[in-house]
């Protein structure tokens, strides 16, 4: 069953049409690759998805269009992302940063919270229990205290990507999440990223550049070009696809 469907977005900026009739779907537990050259409109369709942008067509997640919602409002029905900059607090150590996301997603009532009446401290509870399950997928547990800046690039990254996953997501999106990573830096996240589809088993729509990567993870890929999708199967197919070559390379 499709957990998303975009279904002919369109959008422009001025005159300049970025999105033109986008079309893709994601099911449960699969891995959809995002890719396209830069600008073909990718960061543009998650921020449609994710509220930032109000594009023409439909975006249905679990069957209710979701197009005019607020972008908190979107993530509490279950659909978080990660960006491609700047999505922690360095100040913060990374528990923090994971509470931080869970208390601007998930608002609560803040009188109860003050007063702390029963329900507010369940839901503290909840809160602290998803926190200790993702740092423990992610192996981030015994670095739960240390402040975000202290860590090395690639282990930040990865604090960006429990972020989102401590929101208890069905949808993730990740923005390129291997950007400014090592050869084994990347390694290390395609081992989180296929640990979190099988112990999670949520949806996920992935912008890659990293074609080896995409080759090796992805279920299937999506490509995009000029703003149009260009072509949508299973890797191996997709990869060998003369238009789709002809798109990254401009010759076949
Ligand atoms: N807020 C905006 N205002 C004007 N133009 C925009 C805006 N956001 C995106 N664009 C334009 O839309 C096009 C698509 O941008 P987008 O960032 O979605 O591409 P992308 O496929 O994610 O690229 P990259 O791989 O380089 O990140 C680009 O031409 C970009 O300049």
């Amino acid at each position: 069953m499709s957990e998303l469907v975009v279904d002919k977005i369109s959008l422009s900026f001025g005159g300049l049409q970025v999105l033109n009739e986008v079309s893709l779907s994601v099911n449960e537990g699969e891995l959809l690759a995002l890719i396209g050259p830069n600008g073909a409109g990718k960061t543009t369709v998650f921020n449609c998805i994710s509220g930032l942008y109000r594009p023409t067509g439909a975006v249905r997640f679990r069957g209710q269009d979701i197009i005019g919602k607020k972008p908190h409002e979107v993530a509490a029905l279950g659909i978080a992302r990660t960006f491609q900059h700047g999505e922690v607090f360095a100040r913060l150590n990374v528990a923090d940063n994971l509470m931080a996301a869970r208390h601007l997603a998930i608002r609560s009532n803040p009188l109860s919270e003050m007063l702390g009446l029963p329900g507010a401290r369940r839901q503290e509870r909840e809160h602290r229990a998803q926190i200790a399950r993702i740092l423990d997928l992610c192996d981030l547990t015994a670095l739960a205290d240390t402040p975000v800046t202290d860590l090395p690039y690639g282990t930040q990254k990865l604090v960006g990507f429990a972020r989102a996953l401590a929101l208890g997501p069905s949808l993730l999106l990740l923005d390129e999440p291997s950007a400014g990573l090592t050869r084994e830096e990347r390694e290390d996240l395609a081992y989180y990223i296929l640990k979190t589809k099988a112990e999670l088993g949520i949806a996920m729509i992935w912008i890659e550049h990293d074609m080896q990567m995409v080759a090796d993870l992805a279920d299937r890929i999506h490509v995009l070009d000029y703003g149009r999708s260009l072509a949508d199967g299973a890797p191996e197919a997709v990869l060998n696809d003369p238009g789709v070559i002809k798109a990254y390379l401009g010759t076949v």
